[in-house]
């Protein structure tokens, strides 16, 4: 697979007075983040106040007015498109609220995308993909179109597809946003297993409380920057 190796030392995720602005619009000031490998933030704060983008800036989906951000000890500041898009493909995994499945391919494509993308040999895709949707309760289903899945089993997909290439961070918006209480609950508790079990860290963005209350940490992100929720 490709290089851009995670450090062994480094964090998954380093921000240091991250400050974001459209135009003359001040999305956030003086961010600062370190998390550990294996570890679960939690992220709440109004809407609009940057959460998302905060997240595309972990991933280097976003430029930023100031600041830097370390991803696996790379310097996403200091990288061309190029480079931050392979080290994304390496190191980060994502979850959104509208799952972002390809509707033209089928499950097992889909969950095998990250590993295509980073030229894995055909034989490990197929036996990781194997292993990653019986990890999340789908095996047999691996032929099946997203049309002709449940919100809960796509999003089930969406966790495969993000895991399936042992990234360090694991970043997830939202993630049960558009489920019923129910299924919310179990897609969160999967996420929270299946991160768990990979040894990944994981940054939730959520406006849940009940969400929340399971990380090792909850931030709340304003205007001013991030601090410990109450
Ligand atoms: N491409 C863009 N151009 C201009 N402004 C933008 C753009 N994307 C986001 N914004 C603005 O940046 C601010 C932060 O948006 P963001 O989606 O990150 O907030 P959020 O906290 O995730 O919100 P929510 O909880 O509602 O999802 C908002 O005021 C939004 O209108």
């Amino acid at each position: 697979m490709s290089d851009l190796p995670a450090s062994p030392v480094a964090p998954p995720i380093r921000i240091e007075g991250l400050a974001k602005r459209y135009g003359t619009d001040t999305v956030f000031t003086d961010v600062s983040l370190r998390i550990d490998p294996g570890v679960f933030v939690a992220i709440l704060g109004e809407s609009g106040v940057g959460k998302s983008t905060l997240l595309n800036c972990m991933a280097g989906l976003d430029h930023w007015d100031a600041g830097t951000v370390h991803l696996c000890g790379h310097d996403l500041g200091a990288a061309g498109d190029e480079q931050r898009a392979i080290l994304r493909r390496r190191h980060v995994g994502f979850v959104f609220q509208a799952f972002h499945v390809l509707p033209h391919l089928d499950v097992a494509q889909n969950v095998g995308l990250p590993l295509l993308l980073l030229q894995a040999p055909a034989v490990e895709r197929t036996d990781r993909v194997r292993q990653a949707l019986a990890a999340v309760g789908l095996e047999g289903l691996d032929q099946r179109l997203p049309q002709q899945l449940s919100g809960g089993q796509l999003q089930r997909v969406a966790i495969a597809r993000a895991l399936v290439h042992r990234p360090a961070l694991l970043l997830a918006d939202e993630p049960t946003g558009n489920l019923d209480p129910g299924t919310a609950a179990r897609v969160m508790d999967l996420l929270i297993a299946q991160t768990r079990q990979h040894g990944a860290s994981l940054v939730l963005v959520t406006h849940s409380d009940t969400a929340a209350r399971r990380a090792d940490r909850v931030l709340r992100l304003t205007a001013r920057g991030l601090e410990a929720a109450d």
